[in-house]
């Protein structure tokens, strides 16, 4: 569907995406991710033909460029701030783009928007034009939709409500390349992950290698943690208490089982922790930098 090859993008000398290559298929919501400054807005402006760039962006084998924007009808976009104009009420702002009157109802409908859609957008509080202009994004049953940082300004029932709209728009073949800072929301819609750091993209896989990330403690309880920590003390074994559990390392708990054990105290629970994504991501920026 979309396939981005070696693309450099340059602002005057200043190199900001350096051979950039991913692509995204019908169905898929691609989550992207990096530093503050790494280029992700940039890639996104110029899938909307907004930059100048060298190498090739086609969406459906049709060419974008920057004087090029004819496959860019089936694909929507909220970029920055909404582009809402302050003094036309939301549904007037959504008419000026909206080519099928009942999806733009049945869209103020499933957004919540109804109650407020015909005052003036000027008056909207910040979640309120967030939400018009993730409606403008979806307008016209768009194949491709680009998001950054949607939830932005959103209350919790308003992220909860956008995630499901995502995975049902994705669940019809519409594809998504979404933005975060927030990586635990975005851990929650994304299918697959992009990694931009430096300007460089530095991974592209498939969120379900993080969900597989190997176990590296087990969290384990006691009747008495007191005392259990203290025979793991007594015995140099490395373990870390927090919310009334102790953290052992992978490699020492089948001598922590055998020790407790030895001292008649059982085990109420053993559970394995695993990395979470957001260590998982803060790892590959590092070890990039330790690359360089
Ligand atoms: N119009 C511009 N002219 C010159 N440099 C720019 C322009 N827009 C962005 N840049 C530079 O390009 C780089 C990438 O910016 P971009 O906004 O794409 O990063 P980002 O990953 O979206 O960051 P953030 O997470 O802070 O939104 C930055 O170094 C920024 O200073």
């Amino acid at each position: 569907m979309l396939n981005v090859q070696n693309l450099n993008i340059y602002y005057g000398r200043k190199q900001v995406i350096k051979e950039a290559t991913f692509q995204i298929q019908p169905g898929e919501i691609v989550g992207l991710i990096g530093p503050n400054g790494a280029g992700k807005t940039t890639i996104m402006k110029t899938l909307l033909g907004l930059t100048k760039f060298t190498g090739t962006i086609t969406f459906n084998h049709q060419p974008i460029t920057a004087n090029s924007h004819q496959p860019l009808q089936q694909v929507g976009a909220l970029i920055e701030n909404p582009a809402v104009y302050p003094f036309l009420s939301g549904r007037e702002n959504l008419e000026l783009y909206s080519q099928d009157t009942a999806d733009m109802k049945r869209l103020i409908n499933r957004l919540g928007m109804d109650t407020y859609i015909d005052e003036p957008a000027k008056a909207y509080s910040i979640g309120m034009k967030q939400k018009l202009g993730i409606a403008l994004a979806l307008l016209n049953k768009p194949k491709f939709v680009i998001l950054d940082e949607p939830m932005n300004g959103l209350d919790i029932e308003a992220t909860i409500l956008i995630r499901q709209i995502i995975h049902e728009y994705a669940a019809q073949g519409t594809a998504f390349l979404i933005s975060s800072h927030v990586l635990s929301e975005l851990q929650k819609v994304m299918t697959s992950v992009i990694i931009l750091n430096h300007h460089e993209i530095v991974m592209n896989v498939p969120i379900d290698q993080f969900k597989n990330a190997p176990v590296t403690q087990y969290q384990i309880k006691t009747l008495d943690n007191e005392a259990a920590a203290k025979i793991l003390k007594a015995n140099d074994i490395f373990y870390r208490r927090q919310n009334q559990s102790l953290f052992i390392n992978i490699a020492d708990i089948d001598q922590v089982q055998t020790i407790l054990r030895h001292h008649q105290m059982m085990l109420r629970e053993l559970v394995p922790v695993r990395k979470t994504f957001e260590q998982s991501i803060v790892e590959v920026l590092k070890e990039k930098l330790v690359d360089e």
